[in-house]
């Protein structure tokens, strides 16, 4: 049975004059998670939104809300996160010294916990998290801008982590964000994604609707 990948489109390429259009569009169009891009001007370098967006977005749709957090000290605003309505909280092992504490707080608060390594970061350095975490963000891209190409390389990472997870039984799913688009969609299908961000190629897209369910069901 053909596997069914789930698509987070990403607000960061939304228009937020009028995101309420945008997370609108989101959901007429298929979208499974709504992909949020909290970025600090510092461990990356653009300064995006914070707890604030993730609350108004929160009051604008029931779908999962799928928070990234490319912050420093990430421990630090777990609580903000929570409170403001996320369902997945994701956060950079780069960024937070203890990673494993960053994933029990985040569980403790109810919500659902993802690790995600930037495209210089090897998978050897999350494998002992990777029993507590419901989530792992493959980066495709060195993250702090979107609309950048994608880096194939990284995906040979999403390979390993898919036989970590079938070899070991785990249950986390695998994500890639970064230069996801109609020509480099197949080639992440194959290396194992659970699921998908995409923020140019959506809201881009003269028809964001037919360029989802092509991205998903090719
Ligand atoms: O995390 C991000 C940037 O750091 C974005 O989610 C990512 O780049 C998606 O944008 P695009 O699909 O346009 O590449």
């Amino acid at each position: 049975m053909k596997k069914l990948t789930k698509c987070a489109p990403s607000v960061l390429a939304a228009d937020f004059s009028r995101i309420h259009e945008g997370i609108q569009l989101i959901e007429t169009s298929g979208g499974d998670w709504v992909h949020l891009d909290v970025m600090d001007g510092s461990f990356v370098p653009e300064i995006s939104f914070g707890a604030q967006m993730v609350r108004a977005v929160r009051s604008l749709t029931k779908l999962p809300l799928d928070v990234h957090l490319m912050i420093e000290k990430p421990e630090n605003h777990i609580s903000a996160f929570l409170k403001a309505g996320s369902d997945f909280i994701t956060f950079h092992t780069e960024a937070s010294v203890h990673s494993h504490r960053t994933i029990q707080i985040i569980k403790a608060g109810g919500a659902k916990a993802g690790i995600s390594i930037v495209p210089s970061t090897p998978v050897s350095q999350i494998v002992e998290l990777l029993p507590f975490v419901d989530l792992v963000l493959i980066m495709t891209v060195n993250p702090g801008y979107g609309g950048q190409s994608m880096i194939p390389e990284c995906l040979d990472k999403v390979n390993k982590l898919a036989q970590i997870k079938e070899d070991k039984g785990f249950v986390f799913d695998i994500s890639v964000d970064g230069g996801i688009n109609r020509s480099s969609i197949q080639k992440a299908k194959d290396s194992g994604i659970d699921v998908f961000v995409a923020g140019s190629a959506f809201f881009g897209a003269d028809d964001p609707g037919a360029e989802l369910s092509y991205m998903k069901n090719c």
